[in-house]
């Protein structure tokens, strides 16, 4: 792990102003932290030796005191301003970055990883600021500072913790090996442990109805015993790193003790320089063995933003600048010998297919189930690049456009409808957020969903609607935009016989180019042309 990670600095702007402040902090600290035990020894010295009067040296004391204070209330103020502002610029990087690799990308188990990341994963960063990075700073201004002023003094005592203190760096770095794997470990863990709530909380109903819920009680210990036992294991190589340090630090300074006692005994070093290095001696090891101390719990944070990069330097698809889309409602629109394989997969999920789109056309999308229907839609939605073939329009390759423009040709229903918390007129909206309430009324009539008032509340997920439901809103939402294209993944599945005839009158009211995967015979009698996917044939209904 490195200490820093450069792309911090680069991705986010709080970072680096955070890191100039800490340097300005760390230059003050260290010059207290000089002028304390100068003045302490001065004032100890003066007492012992002459008899002097403590209260001037007393004050100067006083003032450094509170400027100590000053600066490490700075410090904190300044870390968590940066940690909040990293969060979230890291936070919308990542969901830009993700919004452009497309629903593809995010498909499956990626998206609760991802849940997880955003959420709960980048507050591990807040330890990594406020802890970690400052001592790191003054890890690298303080003890240089302090051997610098205390060869003024003693030269010998100057080499001894000059010697002595490389040792914890390297002590660090070899521990910071172990920490590493087992820091992955822990957040695979705590990832695995995520998916199966999510999931067993999602599938408890399934479950309950199969008897199968109490068997999730052993699964579900089963991986928080894991997670235990990673964070356990973190927690013990932590303990013991941070006794292995202290030892280290607390011999060194023995080490110099001893030889300045010896000196002083000796008559080599007066009482004042004696006592100066004394007191400055802790303070050079302070800051690395804080830094060893807090490198454990900033751990966690650091892995995280390895995965914020891990997903920000996931390559964005080529894809063109050019906005002169061709019009759909006038222009044709080919796939040309399109083959896609997804990653991972040695089967192609599409192989060599071609399709003629004229304009207003009625084309359902026929063929077994896996045989690539969606993975049609997928591709002229730019979302799925092709290994072989293009896709065309009025003479030039849909990847020579810019995606969102080009994707304003398309309204597209998903065979998940993905609705979001609130009303059935918010979703609705979400294809045009400003459609009149007769507008939207009038998409949802086109989509069979006549019944449904505007104001009915929907839950995460489409939840508080029936599935059928759920489709026609979604369908509705489609309707509602003035896409030329619309395409359907089994826009009528879970709908009864009446509620499928209105759509399939809806759809074909709009005058609209529809491209639709359809299984169902009322589906297929509604379109002028089925096309089946996986034989290259071309069949006329
Ligand atoms: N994101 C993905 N990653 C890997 N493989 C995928 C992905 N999406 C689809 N596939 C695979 O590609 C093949 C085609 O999938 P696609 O969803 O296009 O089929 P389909 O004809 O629409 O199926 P259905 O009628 O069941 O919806 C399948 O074998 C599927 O397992």
């Amino acid at each position: 792990m490195k200490p820093l990670d450069p792309r911090l600095l680069r991705r986010a702007r709080a970072a680096r102003v955070f890191l100039a402040a800490s340097v300005v902090i760390g230059v003050g600290t260290g010059l207290l932290i000089i002028a304390q035990a100068v003045l302490l020894a001065r004032g100890v010295a003066g007492v012992v030796l002459h008899g002097e009067p403590i209260v001037s040296v007393a004050w100067a004391l006083g003032a450094v005191v509170v400027a100590r204070a000053l600066l490490m209330w700075a410090q904190e103020v300044v870390a968590q301003r940066a940690a909040a502002a990293v969060k979230s610029t890291l936070r919308r990087q990542v969901l830009e970055h993700s919004l452009k690799l497309g629903p593809v990308w995010l498909s499956g188990e990626r998206s609760s990883a991802l849940t997880t990341l955003l959420t709960r994963g980048l507050d591990d960063l807040d330890p990594y600021f406020a802890r970690y990075l400052p001592q790191l700073v003054l890890a690298a201004t303080v003890p240089a500072g302090v051997i610098a002023w205390m060869a003024t003094g003693d030269l010998i005592a100057a080499g001894t913790v000059a010697i002595t203190l490389p040792l914890i760096p390297i002590f660090m770095v070899l521990i910071g090996w172990a920490t590493q794997a087992h820091s992955r470990r822990r957040r695979r863990a705590l990832s695995v442990l995520a998916h199966h709530f999510a999931d067993v909380v999602a599938g408890l109903p399934t479950l309950k109805l199969f008897g199968r819920a109490k068997a999730q009680e052993a699964a579900v210990r089963r991986v928080t015993d894991k997670h235990r036992s990673a964070s356990m294991s973190s927690l013990r190589l932590a303990f013991l790193s941070s006794f292995a340090l202290e030892l280290l630090a607390s011999i060194s300074v023995a080490l110099v003790a001893v030889g300045v006692g010896l000196r002083l005994v000796e008559g080599r070093l007066g009482l004042e320089t004696a006592l100066m290095v004394l007191i400055l001696a802790p303070e050079a090891y302070l800051p690395l063995r804080q830094v060893g101390m807090h490198f454990h719990a900033s751990a966690d944070g650091v892995a995280a933003s390895e995965e914020v990069f891990r997903v920000l330097e996931t390559p964005l698809p080529a894809s063109g600048d050019r906005t002169d889309v061709p019009d759909l409602r006038t222009t044709a629109l080919q796939l040309y010998d399109v083959t896609v394989r997804y990653p991972g997969r040695d089967e192609p999920a599409l192989d060599g297919f071609d399709l003629d789109v004229r304009p207003g056309e009625v084309i359902a999308l026929t063929g077994p189930s896996g045989v690539g229907k969606s993975t049609v839609l997928a591709v002229l939605l730019g979302f799925v690049q092709p290994e072989r073939g293009v896709v065309v329009a009025g003479g030039s390759a849909a990847d020579e456009f810019e995606p969102t423009v080009w994707r304003r040709q398309f309204a597209w229903v998903p065979q998940r409808p993905g609705l979001r918390m609130g009303t059935v007129a918010d979703n609705v909206r979400l294809g045009r957020p400003d459609a009149s309430d007769d507008a939207v009324r009038l998409a949802l009539i086109g989509a069979g969903a006549g019944e449904l008032g505007l104001d009915k509340p929907v839950g995460e997920q489409g939840q508080l609607l029936s599935g059928g439901q759920q489709r026609r809103v979604a369908l509705a939402r489609a309707l509602i935009t003035d896409a030329p294209v619309l395409l359907l993944d089994e826009p009528t599945a879970g709908l009864d016989a009446d509620a499928e005839a209105a759509v399939v009158a809806g759809l074909r009211a709009g005058g609209r180019t529809v491209l639709m995967v359809a299984h169902r015979p009322a589906l297929i009698a509604a379109a002028d042309r089925t096309v089946e996917v996986g034989t290259r044939e071309l069949v006329n209904a």
